[in-house]
């Protein structure tokens, strides 16, 4: 649903890395109006100048919060209460409030908020109208807002319960770190066999970005992995190396189970 005439406002609270990367997915796409933005920033970031030359506005007075259909909140865990209380008076009962925050539960924020709560986990990549989002929440209408405010700039994932955002956190809005970790590994590796470094990272930054287009073509990953695996060839031996023992699907496993263990503790 782009570029929405609603006269409604949309506010995003907390402009960092995650919710600059919204705010130039919204504009890119005309998800929503500049008009209709008001964003909520202790400090002006390149993105929030960006939108306020098309017309956005940046920290005006809290009425105006008065007809907001949606408060996206994308501060840290330990700031959402300090950030969103301000906020309550003015807001209408029906606005609801779409979190983008790792391991906060949606009862913790209604239980202050006393607004319909969706959840949204997001990856960077929205940036580029190319991020994937993961969306749950028991309002139907709070999850379709909170859809239409991310799949023009992800593919956006339904999830069927709450306790599966933390699994979603780990294998996706974590996990672009988590393979850029695997691909600096691929460049110390080429350089050990004789690359110069510039060359090793190119290189594994291309391989990076070729693997991107295959899966962007939507092919099932398997496939993908057979069209360049010649059998008998490199890249099979490479494989073979790499599952031998378990190695990768374990670092995998080690990852994300640390990631979601980590989202529990930023719940408690
Ligand atoms: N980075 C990522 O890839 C992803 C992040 N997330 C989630 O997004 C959230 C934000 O993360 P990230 O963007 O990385 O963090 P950042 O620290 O980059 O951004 C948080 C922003 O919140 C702002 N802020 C702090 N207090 C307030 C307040 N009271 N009102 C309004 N804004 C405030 C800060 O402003 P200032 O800069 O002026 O201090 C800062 O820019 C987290 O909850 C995280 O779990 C989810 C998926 C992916
Ligand atoms: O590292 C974090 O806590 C956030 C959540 C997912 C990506 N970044």
């Amino acid at each position: 649903m782009t570029n929405q005439k609603s006269n409604r406002p949309v506010v995003l609270v907390g402009c960092g890395r995650l919710g600059s990367a919204i705010l130039e997915g919204w504009l890119a796409t005309s998800t929503v109006d500049p008009g209709d933005l008001i964003i909520l920033t202790p400090s002006d970031k390149p993105a929030t100048e960006a939108a306020r030359a098309r017309g956005a506005r940046i920290n005006p007075p809290l009425d105006s919060l008065a007809n907001a259909r949606a408060l996206v909140l994308a501060v840290k865990p330990a700031k959402w209460r300090e950030a969103i209380v301000p906020t309550l008076d003015p807001l209408p009962q029906d606005v609801a409030v779409v979190s983008v925050m790792a391991g906060v539960k949606a009862a913790d924020i209604a239980g202050i908020a006393n607004r319909p709560v969706a959840r949204v986990m997001p990856t960077t990549a929205v940036a580029q109208a190319r991020g994937v989002a993961s969306v749950w929440s028991e309002d139907p209408e709070a999850r379709g807002l909170a859809r239409s405010l991310f799949e023009a700039i992800a593919d956006v994932v339904d999830l069927p319960d709450e306790s599966v955002m933390d699994a979603a956190t780990a294998t996706a809005g974590s996990a672009p770190a988590f393979v850029y970790a695997f691909v600096q590994a691929l460049a110390r590796a080429g350089e050990a066999q004789g690359l110069s470094r510039d060359a090793a990272e190119r290189l594994a930054r291309g391989a990076l970005r070729s693997a991107g287009a295959g899966a962007e073509t939507g092919a099932p990953l398997d496939e993908l992995v057979a069209r360049i695996a010649s059998p008998g060839g490199t890249t099979r031996a490479g494989l073979d190396a790499m599952e031998a023992g378990g190695d990768v699907q374990r670092a995998a496993e080690a990852a994300v189970n640390a990631a979601v263990a980590r989202a529990s503790e930023i719940s408690g």
